[in-house]
């Protein structure tokens, strides 16, 4: 079973309007907003969920906030269980626009050491083989409490947190995702390419990592181990929003992993998972009835690279 971590959950609303957003202008949104149980923990168990891997989600969740993210998610197959914080769980937003996507994320309430505490004691009693910790942290935690899941059992740990968080961890880790942005500020050096995303997931290697699987948006994505360098390209198709997407890559990396199944096919089927969810508005999990057809459309090439 994988267990996912998400301590600062948020509900995601997603808005459209037609026109680009002006300064001082009322916009009115095209049709109603839409809201979902979200926060990149959470959303990695939904599309878990629905390629029929085994999952809880845990985190901590609050306020009227938290009720919304604990009854949208009691519709879901897959159990929950969250630890209560004080203040409400955040509100993300997404405007989607003629011009593209606009994000604003609030911080979160503030998490506290306790809270982390009583966490650990529900991972322990829920025995997962893998632990994936995903998203920012509140304020009120540091990455001590990412450290601490992963020393206190026998399971993996995998991780999608932010690219300096990545070099201030200190446990030894199976897979971490870092989009491009994030691989860039964990080496501190810009990313051009494919070849420099893989240079720089090696680097990461070195860091306590097993896997390192980096997003490059339109471009696709790159998995490194220190075995295998591999590149894919990102399933063309119409692309409605990208939240999730890096989420939806995540899960079917770590679903395919699960399953047995290798570098090669875990990489084709993250791609084929993302491509289904940036074709869907929000991050509620689309069909995944025909990904097996979708997977054999992805190409994995193995990347050399000049000091080999
Ligand atoms: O602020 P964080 O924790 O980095 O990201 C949170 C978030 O943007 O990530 C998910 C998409 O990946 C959304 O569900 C959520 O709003």
């Amino acid at each position: 079973m994988i267990l996912t971590v998400t301590f600062n959950p948020a509900v995601d609303h997603t808005l459209r309007i037609e026109e680009s957003p002006q300064v001082g202008r009322v916009h009115r949104a095209t049709e109603g907003g839409q809201f979902d149980a979200g926060g990149k923990g959470i959303n990695v168990s939904q599309y878990l969920a629905a390629l029929d891997s085994d999952t809880v989600a845990t985190g901590l969740l609050g306020g009227f906030t938290g009720d919304f993210i604990r009854s949208k998610l009691s519709d879901e197959p897959f159990e929950t269980t969250f630890v209560d914080v004080p203040a409400p769980t955040r509100v993300n937003t997404t405007i989607l626009t003629a011009d593209g996507e606009y994000k604003f994320n609030e911080n979160g309430p503030k998490a506290t050491e306790a809270a982390v505490d009583e966490l650990l004691q529900w991972i322990e009693a829920l025995r997962p083989n893998r632990v994936a910790v995903a998203g920012s942290l509140p304020p009120g935690i540091g990455p001590d409490a990412i450290d601490r899941i992963a020393r206190a059992g026998p399971w993996k740990t995998d991780v999608d947190v932010g690219g300096k968080m990545l070099t201030n961890l200190a446990a030894a880790y199976d897979t971490c995702k870092p989009n491009e942005e994030e691989l860039a500020a964990a080496v501190d050096r810009e990313i051009a390419d494919v070849d420099d995303a893989v240079m720089a997931a090696r680097e990461l290697l070195n860091r306590g990592y097993d896997r390192v699987v980096t997003s490059l948006g339109s471009e696709g994505a790159v998995l490194v181990t220190p075995d295998v360098s591999l590149y894919a390209e990102a399933v063309d198709t119409e692309v409605i929003d990208t939240v999730g997407a890096g989420d939806s890559l995540f899960a079917g990396v770590l679903s395919a992993l699960e399953r047995g199944l290798s570098e090669r096919e875990a990489l084709k089927t993250g791609i084929a998972v993302a491509g289904r969810v940036v074709a869907t508005a929000g991050t509620s999990p689309p069909s995944f009835e025909d990904l097996e057809s979708l997977r054999d459309e992805v190409d994995v090439r193995s990347v050399p690279l000049a000091s080999d």
